[in-house]
């Protein structure tokens, strides 16, 4: 066993982009801290108030796939010790799972000195997550057109666009996956797919091709946004004026129940489509965080510089230890 300590930073992302379910993902600056070591028993700590509630037994999700890394490779077992932070908030549509699914893969085969490769990496994320969108962008960075078919994924990554810049409007209230997906009707009819193939075809080509105003008729969806309208109150209204606003085209950031709104970075409407959107929200009563973020152009990393690592930084948002 070697006695180093490997540290990933793991960005957010968000997922679908609109009428891209299951397809396109994006990375934001927002981030996850993995730091993970072998050790003679195992230890996890946890910093920051986004992870209150996670498990620090062998039930902890980065530990679990951590061990499916070793085990792969055929170290048995090993104890390991984890600590973590993060910026990423739990259950809002933000990728923080896939972040942390990443993280534990990047770390843990770092640890044991790289016996796989980022896709095959790719491959184990997105088992793990389901949406490859999710997994690749907080992977690879950028934008990620993915598809999965239950055994192999697929991608290739976007350099987004430099003028873009994200509004992500995020509601104080957790919905997790899971709940959002449940909603999701068996079945569509015929019109709908061809419009979500269209308008997600329409979306890949103008993100491909830097074509910014070409976003507010793309990003469009009938899949499933319509279905978790009814969870996000507030939404529909949203989403219909956001571009009248400002916004290049908005969407609910994966399955929600953050809205996303993307901005030419430029733009001098930026504050005016901040105050729209707190407004919306404010009459359904609902509190809301915004935060203005970049797209992430570098996927998960192993950081050398322990300096340059938040649980090192006083004065950051890093607010203290959790539990041990
Ligand atoms: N850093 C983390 N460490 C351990 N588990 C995590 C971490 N981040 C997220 N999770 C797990 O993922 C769940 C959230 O996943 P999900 O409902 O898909 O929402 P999100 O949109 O944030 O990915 C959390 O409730 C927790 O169980
Ligand atoms: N395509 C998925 C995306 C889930 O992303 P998350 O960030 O909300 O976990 C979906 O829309 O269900």
């Amino acid at each position: 066993m070697n006695s180093k300590t490997i540290r990933v930073k793991i960005p957010a992302s968000t997922a679908n982009l609109g009428p891209g379910f299951d397809t396109i993902g994006m990375a934001l600056d927002l981030y996850t801290w993995i730091e993970m070591s072998f050790s003679d028993e195992t230890k996890m700590k946890l910093f920051g108030d986004n992870l209150k509630g996670i498990p620090t037994d062998k039930s902890n999700l980065i530990y679990k796939v951590a061990q499916k890394v070793f085990h792969k490779a055929g170290v048995e077992q090993p104890n390991i010790e984890i600590r973590m932070y993060s910026d990423i908030p739990l259950t809002r549509g933000l990728g923080s799972s896939a972040s942390a699914i990443v993280g534990a893969l990047v770390a843990a085969n770092a640890l044991i000195e790289y016996p796989f490769s980022d896709n095959e990496l790719f491959q184990m994320a997105t088992s793990i997550e389901n949406h490859p969108d999710n997994a690749g962008a907080s992977l690879f960075g950028g934008i990620i057109v993915a598809n999965w078919d239950g055994e192999r994924a697929e991608y290739i990554r976007v350099e987004p666009n430099s003028h873009l810049e994200v509004l992500a409007v995020i509601p104080d209230f957790e919905l997790a996956t899971e709940k959002s997906r449940n909603v999701l009707p068996d079945q569509v009819l015929f019109k709908d797919a061809v419009f979500n193939v269209s308008h997600s075809s329409l979306l890949v080509a103008a993100l491909c091709t830097g074509n910014l105003e070409l976003i507010k008729h793309a990003m469009k969806d009938g899949l499933h946004q319509p279905h978790r309208a009814s969870l996000i109150p507030g939404m529909n209204t949203i989403l219909a004026q956001a571009v009248q606003h400002g916004a290049l085209g908005a969407a609910l950031s994966g399955a929600g129940p953050t809205l996303l709104a993307l901005v030419h970075k430029n733009s001098n409407e930026k504050k005016g489509l901040e105050q729209f959107v707190m407004n919306q929200f404010k009459i359904e009563n609902i509190k809301v965080k915004t935060l203005w973020l970049k797209p992430c152009l570098k996927g998960a990393q192993v950081v050398s510089d322990e300096l340059s690592h938040p649980f090192h930084h006083q004065g950051t948002s890093f607010k203290g230890e959790l539990k041990s």
